[in-house]
């Protein structure tokens, strides 16, 4: 029986040039539905973003998720993980001392989350190593986070807080304990989590290109949604296939 997890952005839905630009395609939350039934509710979301941005896009679900790269969590039953307050304080400052930078190009974007950082520079490629530079000169007085690249962004999360993490805490838990996790993704953010899938007796599945942990690869966003529904079927089937070998003592 599979547990399975994903990312959200680039997995879910395709990139778009600002996070609030992605498109949502009609039908994901009747898919997302259905995988939740397929795999008996052992089906979770792993992402960068606040868990209230995947409940406001995959609205009216409540999934289990892990927002804000692990710094959030919210369980299968529904209860939420408490996020240290001095952490949230610690992304609050970093975020404004990204300020002055973001000041100087309207480009740049700031993403203050619960728990970590994003500054992105998808609009303002030039920036890339200004933004690197700025991080790295707020993180001197929050020692606590630690700098995680991603594409084209580079964002600033709590040391100890991964997916990989989150992935292990959710196989602990009801739906998810004893079953082999399966985790999609595509990107760097996300190799701990094809790792901690891999070292429990799952796969990792990455989408698209670069070097990676993952055992598996998936070509694109499309493929994804097959993905979910082949296992998904397979799933069924197995639940619903007589035994092969029946008991022949009555
Ligand atoms: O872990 P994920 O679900 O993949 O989230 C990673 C980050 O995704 C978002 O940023 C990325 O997607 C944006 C929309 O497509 C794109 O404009 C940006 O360049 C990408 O980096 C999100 O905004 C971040 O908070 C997530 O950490």
């Amino acid at each position: 029986m599979l547990a399975v997890f994903t990312d959200f952005d680039g997995t879910l839905v395709e990139i778009a040039e600002t996070p609030d630009a992605i498109d949502v395609p009609s039908g994901l939350t009747e898919r997302i539905d259905r995988a939740l039934h397929d795999f008996d509710h052992a089906f979770a979301v792993l992402t960068g973003r606040e868990i209230a941005d995947i409940d406001r896009y995959l609205s009216p679900l409540q999934l289990p998720v892990a927002g804000a790269h692990g710094a959030q969590r919210r369980r299968a039953d529904g209860t939420l993980e408490e996020v240290d307050q001095a952490i949230i304080e610690g992304a609050d400052a970093i975020a404004q001392s990204l300020q002055a930078l973001a000041m100087t190009n309207p480009d740049l974007l700031i993403e203050a989350k619960d728990g970590a950082v994003a500054m992105h520079f998808r609009q303002a490629p030039e920036m890339e190593e200004a933004v690197h530079l700025a991080m790295q000169e707020a993180l001197l007085d929050h020692p606590q986070f630690t700098l995680v690249p991603g594409k084209m962004v580079l964002e600033a999360r709590p040391v100890g807080f991964d997916k990989g993490a989150a992935l292990r805490a959710f196989m602990q838990e009801e739906p998810f304990a004893g079953r082999t996790p399966i985790f999609i993704g595509d990107d760097r953010t996300d190799e701990d989590a094809f790792r901690a899938a891999q070292e429990l007796g799952g796969v990792g599945i990455k989408l698209g290109s670069g070097e990676t942990a993952a055992r598996m690869r998936i070509a694109n966003v499309a493929s994804v949604y097959a993905l979910l529904e082949g296992l998904g079927g397979l799933a069924h089937r197995h639940q619903d296939a007589a035994p092969i070998v029946t008991d022949t003592a009555h």
